[in-house]
């Protein structure tokens, strides 16, 4: 069992929205997960981060990102920073990955002040810029579809995706 799709790329790409909007039209399940995650701890990401701690996130998000690839058949998003994990992107070798880019313009109008998103509670432009240069080769790494999203509506966004997923 292999995910129809999963979805890489920084905070803001899309990749909840997309991803949700992608499943549906394609008639099958969503799944994101950082809500996997939330469910598990019991909390929102933002207390996760204070209270345990961003590697104890890390832990969770690369044992339920495995457990994810392994055994869901639906449309997949993942949080911005899961392919950080060297195991994650071996892992994610084989499968069907879009990355859905986004340049520093329109993720920080998407992710406005970074609300539940603690990495960016302090000046989100300047970390922003940092998490696109340094992860930008991992997203390209282990993409196997890259979708750019700048300028571009969500309906477009999600009618290319669903165009390269088909051919
Ligand atoms: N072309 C587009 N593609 C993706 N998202 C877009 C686009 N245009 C606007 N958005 C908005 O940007 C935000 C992306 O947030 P989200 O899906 O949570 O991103 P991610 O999960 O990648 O952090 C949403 O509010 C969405 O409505
Ligand atoms: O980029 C990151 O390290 C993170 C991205 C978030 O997900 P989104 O990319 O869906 O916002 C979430 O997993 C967490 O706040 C950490
Ligand atoms: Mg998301």
């Amino acid at each position: 069992m292999a995910p129809v799709a999963v979805f890489v790329g920084v905070m803001g790409a899309g990749k909840s929205t997309i991803g949700a909007a992608v499943a549906a039209e394609l008639g099958v399940a969503f799944a994101d997960t950082d809500a996997i995650i939330e469910d598990r701890a019991g909390k929102p990401i933002p207390d996760i981060f204070v209270e345990d701690g961003e590697p104890a996130f890390r832990d969770l998000e690369r044992r339920t990102v495995a457990e994810a690839l392994a055994t869901f058949d639906g449309v997949l998003a993942l949080g911005g920073g899961a392919i950080l994990d060297e195991d994650t992107r071996k892992l994610l070798a084989g499968h069907t990955v879009v990355y859905l880019s986004v340049e520093l313009t329109d993720a920080i109008k998407r992710v406005g002040l970074g609300a539940g998103r603690p990495l960016l509670a302090i000046n989100p432009r300047a970390t922003l810029r940092h998490l696109l240069d340094q992860r930008r080769p991992l997203y390209l790494e282990v993409a196997t579809h890259t979708v750019a999203t700048d300028g571009r509506a969500e309906a477009e966004t999600t009618a290319e995706v669903l165009t390269l997923l088909r051919r």
